[in-house]
């Protein structure tokens, strides 16, 4: 893999089992508009980053990975580990000789197929001049309710300034490098970067990104990702219009 100054490093984690979505296979694989959703994620990717050089996560057992679904011609494929966050660094830990200090890295799940053009785009500039980092993010639109054991209502949270963390998430080496290892050490539980990063006392810049940008985490997930590939597909076609 060649390195250019200023790399931008794309970390792809697809090595979870998709254990909500209790399908027989994982929910990266299952078709979506005719493609598995680990090829649609990477066009999308390839399509706003094609400079990237990429890391793809993947299960070391994984019998279902096909690299004709990658659209890069220069990547690298790492085994994933028991988290999201394992898999994240054992990707950061195999570009270690060949990433410098303040290259970019991007991290966006792979079961984020819907991501747009024009979100990856804006991102890309946002992380080129924040000197901690940004990750996509959705305000929080419903009321929200913080529950007992048994599913009644203790008391309803303030909705106000919380927002969904998006993908996907961009940081320089070095800090996420050291963010990560920091939590895994420490054992400190985390679900996604900006949380690590955040546990060494930063705080990233939150964009706002579309609400279509769907984590597919349960069966109805799917029917849901198709529609949005449909309207955003039906809505690039209008005249005018430029890529979603
Ligand atoms: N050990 C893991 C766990 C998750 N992921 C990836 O991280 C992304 C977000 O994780 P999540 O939605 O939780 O996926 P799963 O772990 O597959 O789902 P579940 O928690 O339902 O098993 C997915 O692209 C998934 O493949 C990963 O690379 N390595
Ligand atoms: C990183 C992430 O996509 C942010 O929403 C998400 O945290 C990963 O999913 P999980 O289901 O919380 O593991």
């Amino acid at each position: 893999m060649m390195k250019a100054q200023g790399t931008i490093w794309l970390i792809v984690p697809a090595a979870g089992r998709g254990t909500r979505m209790g399908a027989t296979q994982p929910k990266q694989y299952l078709p979506l508009a005719g493609r598995p959703v680990l090829a649609h994620t990477l066009e999308r990717l390839c399509q706003a980053y094609p400079e990237a050089c990429l890391c793809l996560c993947l299960d070391a057992r994984d019998s279902w990975f096909d690299t004709a679904w990658v659209p890069y011609d220069d990547w690298r494929r790492v085994d994933g580990g028991d988290e999201r966050s394992d898999s994240v660094m054992q990707a950061l830990e195999a570009i270690a000789d060949d990433a410098d200090d303040d290259d970019l890295v991007i991290v966006h799940d792979a079961a984020r197929p819907c991501v747009s053009h024009s979100d990856l785009l804006h991102l890309k500039t946002v992380l080129t001049q924040d000197p901690i980092g940004a990750l996509l993010a959705a305000p929080v639109a419903d009321t929200m309710k913080r529950a007992d054991d048994h599913s009644r209502i203790r008391y309803t949270e303030s909705r106000e300034r919380l927002w969904h963390a998006l993908t996907p998430q961009g940081f320089r080496y070095r800090l996420l490098y050291e963010a990560l290892q920091y939590v895994l050490r420490s054992g400190v539980p985390i679900t996604d970067e900006a949380s690590a990063v955040e546990a060494l006392g930063y705080s990233p810049q939150l964009v706002v990104g579309r609400r279509d940008n769907l984590k597919i985490t349960h069966p109805d997930d799917l029917v849901m990702a198709e529609l949005v590939l449909a309207a955003q597909a039906s809505s690039s076609r209008q005249p005018g219009s430029a890529l979603t």
